[in-house]
């Protein structure tokens, strides 16, 4: 397993998440700073929460051009796991590599609470260790977590089976309750905006959020 997690100026999850895959892959993860322009081999990369660029002009506008995320795309391209979460999530959209938009909050608020979630799909490397419509735990923390898309584009996510975490009791006006997506040519980039890297053990408040980073465990060994 070789996996990378990725700082942008504002970014305040980047420990947490990688803290989060060391402790669950074993081994340690390289920390990449967001003008780095080439990456080494990698399996998995993190794009953490935070705020980047202090969400000025919209949440992940300036990250997603970053000298880092023109090879984390390329990367995408090539099957590499990419996980975007909550800021991490708005950058990938901002990139392209995701399709929608994180726009504010329904009721304007900034919300920070752990959320009911339901597992909408297994068939990624990112939920296979789930089991299908699982109700997991996982706390959210953002302002900008409506997630917006056109019908051609939600028809599309759900006939392709993309939907990969839905809202069980929806804290942000999402469409059809969506809390995260799958994209990449495998399915292999995913955008979130729960952080399961604030729930891999009880003393976190819970540990919903490890079988994710052990279905990439499972994956790429
Ligand atoms: N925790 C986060 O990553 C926050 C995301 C984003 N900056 C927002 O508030 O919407």
């Amino acid at each position: 397993m070789r996996a990378a997690v990725i700082t942008f100026p504002g970014s305040n999850c980047d420990r947490d998440l990688a803290v989060a895959m060391e402790a669950v892959f074993g081994r340690p993860v390289q920390r990449v700073w967001h003008q780095q322009a080439e990456l080494p081999p990698l399996d998995v990369i993190g794009v953490p929460g935070g705020f980047s660029y202090g969400d000025y002009l919209r949440c992940g506008a300036m990250a997603a051009r970053s000298p880092v995320m023109r090879e984390v795309i390329r990367r995408a391209a090539e099957g590499v796991a990419v996980i975007g979460i909550c800021n991490g999530f708005q950058i990938l959209t901002e990139a392209g590599l995701l399709p929608g938009a994180l726009v504010r909050n329904a009721g304007l608020k900034f919300v920070c609470r752990p959320v009911e979630l339901e597992v909408a799909t297994t068939a990624s490397v990112f939920t296979k260790g789930y089991g299908l419509h699982e109700r997991i735990v996982l706390p959210v923390a953002h302002h900008d977590g409506n997630y917006v898309i056109d019908t051609d584009g939600l028809k599309r996510l759900q006939d392709e089976d993309r939907v990969a975490f839905r809202y069980r009791d929806n804290p942000n006006g999402s469409t059809d309750d969506i809390a995260g997506v799958l994209g990449g040519p495998k399915r292999n980039v995913l955008g979130l905006m729960p952080h399961p890297e604030r729930a891999i053990e009880p003393l976190l408040g819970g540990s919903d959020g490890r079988a994710l980073f052990q279905s990439l465990l499972e994956a790429f060994g």
